[in-house]
């Protein structure tokens, strides 16, 4: 809906009404082009100002309406027809205007911004480009490069940087209505032609298709598969080389390809799923709406090692202030250094003052007696992490929530060190902590509501997009990946070398494949694990361990010291130690071949398509297994675990939605194929969860939680 209201005797207000961003429904639009018509009949108005209700401008088109049939006026001739009005239009932006919103603003004469208000066309994060004029109109008003950037890569900007851009025409630190009115009121009766952007010349742009290819060659890597942003540098290419009517035939034809792709539907559902994952809920009932955090004014991180440096940072950086303890004197005061370093960096890319003066340094454990909360962040190994959790519940004060930071060790097992067992969850983050967005939030069967609503809240303080999860081996993201690496493995034992496992995961769009991963963590880190579970003996090279199917290549690698980049040596040749540069290395493939030769296998000629089934599916085949057993609420957690911390490809949406997308008989199929072929791995054997969907008709992915609710009330 759109209100339409007339101030200061001939301002024209049209205040646009959908909470909460005023989302451009059918409804919206309607409103908007009435309020508009009324507004120009109105011979008292001179001018017109268009705001948004509660402080936001616009969010963009409503997203949710894109899978339903097209209803009310389409956006691109009502933003014509207040580009072409003949009173000045002006755009008061509060709060965001992004994508269809601020098309709708550069369709107006004038923007006047509030000084925290941010604007954008994030739509190629959507899928999309935008298509309401957007990419014709952005080039023209600021240059083809700056509009590049913000279109390609969906960014918003802050009022200050749309002002230097010339995106808007004034910011404002006082009530942006009353602004825009008192600058409404100015430009009253003066002509308009100079302010209809459409109408501009594209900036000129020296060697034009040197930058248009420049760019692409960029798009083209940092994309990954994404087809969207090479739409997007398409697009910006017809403003800058097309009259703006035949530019605007091209957005409109390059848009039509995008809206019904793949790419988009996942897109906008891991848009969704993003915000899904904050309304938790576990088995118990407990929810994100009925559980009331506790109040957090002082955070602790015990152990500065590379994930206590990077979480202290993240906690200082977002304004709480830190103790951090390391009981060794020396790796306290390298840490020091190390951290004061990061917070400088991070300050300086940020434009602020660095937070140097929120964390303090101790090696006494009693300095915790008066924080709120605990991170625990010391070697992930749990007779330690006992040993820690004990000495906290006799130091710190009753009521302080006591985290560790594991990967996938037992939470109750040390929640049973403490007084308070309830006041204990996990934190998971993922390395760089300071940079990965993703926190994995691990309740234990005894964890309360309001400590697993304290760390999420903590988490969604510190910018992390949280998941809460059960409490089992390697949760829920690297239970999933131990499948992944492991089929990895096995594809090497029956004739794949690691460059070919790497290109067919690479292609399909992860950052870095399986192998290189696995070099850059440290090969080491698994055999310690490996051999602490009595699985990995030195010197032994059997393929069946604990009655199943186990390959050893890893274990044998460590033994010759081959633990990845860190030595110069792992399933890739490094020019020295420390280096980033995987090469493909002759001695490794003839390990290979002697590996094989020893235990009689041959081998074979693996294609892509083998690689990415078996290295997705198994994984896949676990997140039903996650569901079914309810460590993760629905699929929208998974999928934003996996997109967010382990660099699932966002336009294939996530592992359970990707699976919905191939087809879950296709997948189901699959996964029997495989197990039959290798009945010793026991994870390949199609999952009942999945079985059941595929029984009543392979329900879209948004309809799992009900099956799966089913399913569990069942039982
Ligand atoms: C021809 C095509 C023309 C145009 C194409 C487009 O315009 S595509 C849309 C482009 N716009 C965007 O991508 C903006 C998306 N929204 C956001 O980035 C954030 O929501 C925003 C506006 C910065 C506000 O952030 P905040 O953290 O305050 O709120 P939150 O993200 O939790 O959102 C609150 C609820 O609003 C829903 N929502 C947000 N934007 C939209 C939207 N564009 N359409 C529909 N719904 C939207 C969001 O899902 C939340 O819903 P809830 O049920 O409360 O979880």
């Amino acid at each position: 809906m759109a209100q339409y209201s007339r101030i200061s005797g001939s301002v024209g207000l049209i205040t646009l009404k959908n909470p909460p961003v005023n989302a451009l429904s059918a409804a919206v639009r309607q409103g908007i082009v009435d309020t508009v018509e009324k507004a120009l009949c109105d011979p008292q108005v001179k001018s017109v100002v268009i705001c948004g209700q509660d402080g936001v401008f616009c969010g963009g088109a409503d997203v949710k309406e894109f899978e339903k049939s097209m209803s009310g006026p389409p956006l691109i001739p009502m933003i014509h027809s207040i580009e072409c009005a003949t009173k000045p239009m002006v755009a008061a932006i509060e709060g965001s205007a992004l994508g269809g919103g601020l098309e709708l603003a550069l369709g107006c004469h004038y923007r006047i911004a509030h000084s925290k208000a941010r604007l954008g066309l994030p739509e190629v994060t959507l899928g999309l480009l935008p298509a309401a004029g957007g990419s014709q109109r952005l080039p023209r008003l600021i240059g083809v490069p700056a509009a590049l950037d913000l279109i390609t890569t969906g960014r918003h900007v802050t009022a200050a940087e749309a002002l230097q851009l010339g995106i808007v025409d004034q910011v404002t630190d006082h009530k942006t209505v009353d602004a825009a009115v008192k600058f409404a009121l100015s430009v009253a009766g003066k002509p308009l032609d100079a302010r209809r952007i459409s109408t501009y010349p594209c900036p000129v742009v020296t060697d034009l298709d040197a930058l248009f290819e420049d760019v692409m060659q960029k798009v083209r890597q940092s994309a990954r598969g994404a087809i969207a942003p090479i739409a997007c540098v398409q697009a910006v290419r017809a403003a800058a080389t097309l009259p703006y009517t035949r530019g605007m035939e091209r957005e409109k034809e390059l848009m039509a390809t995008l809206f019904t792709s793949g790419q988009a539907r996942a897109l906008q559902y891991n848009f969704f799923a993003q915000r899904a994952v904050g309304k938790w809920r576990m088995p118990s009932g407990a929810r994100w709406d009925t559980s009331t955090p506790r109040p957090v004014h002082k955070v602790a991180v015990i152990g500065l090692g590379t994930m206590g440096r990077g979480i202290a940072v993240a906690l200082a950086q977002a304004g709480l202030p830190v103790v951090t303890v390391e009981a060794q004197e020396k790796q306290l005061m390298e840490a020091k250094r190390v951290m004061s370093d990061m917070l400088k960096r991070g300050a300086k890319r940020r434009g602020v003052a660095p937070p140097l003066d929120k964390i303090s340094y101790s090696s006494n454990i009693q300095d915790l007696a008066d924080v709120d909360l605990v991170i625990e962040a010391v070697f992930e190994d749990m007779d330690l992490k006992k040993k820690v959790f004990l000495q906290l519940s006799a130091v710190c004060k009753p009521g302080t929530l006591l985290c560790t930071n594991t990967s996938g060790l037992d939470v109750d097992q040390l929640a049973s060190q403490t007084r308070n067992p309830e006041l204990v969850v996990g934190m998971h983050f993922f390395a760089p902590a300071h940079v990965m967005k993703l926190l994995e939030v691990v309740y234990g069967p005894r964890s309360s509501p309001q400590a697993v609503a304290t760390a999420m809240q903590l988490g969604k303080k510190m910018g992390k997009i949280s998941v809460a999860v059960g409490n089992c081996r390697g949760f829920v993201g690297n239970r999933m990946l131990k499948l992944y690496t492991e089929q990895a493995s096995f594809l090497l034992e029956e004739g794949a070398t690691p460059d070919l496992v790497d290109r067919a995961i690479e292609e399909f769009g992860f950052p870095m494949g399986v192998f290189r991963m696995s070099d850059l963590s440290g090969l080491d880190i698994g055999w310690r694990v490996r051999k602490e579970m009595k699985l990995a003996v030195p010197g032994q090279s059997a393929r069946i361990r604990e009655g199943r199917r186990y390959s050893p290549l890893g274990d044998l690698l460590c033994e010759q010291g081959r633990f990845g980049q860190k030595t110069g040596r792992g399933w890739y040749r490094y020019n020295k130690p420390g280096d980033r540069v995987a090469h493909s290395d002759p001695w490794l493939h003839h390990f290979l071949e002697e590996y094989r030769a020893q235990h009689g296998l041959v081998a074979r000629r693996i294609d892509q398509q083998e690689i990415l089934e078996r290295c997705l599916y198994p994984m896949i085949n676990e997140g039903f297994r996650i569901l079914q057993d309810g460590i993760a609420a629905g699929p929208e957690d998974i999928d934003v675990i996996y997109v967010f911390g382990y660099g699932w490809p966002r336009h294939c949406g996530g592992p359970m939605f990707y699976a919905s997308m191939v087809g879950l008989e296709k997948v189901l199929e699959r996964l029997e194929h495989y197990y039959q072929a290798h009945p010793d791995v026991p994870y390949l054997q199609p999952c009942s969860l999945l079985r059941r969907l595929v029984a009543i008709g392979s329900p879209p992915v948004q309809k799992w939680r009900e099956v799966i609710k089913n399913l569990h009330s069942q039982l």
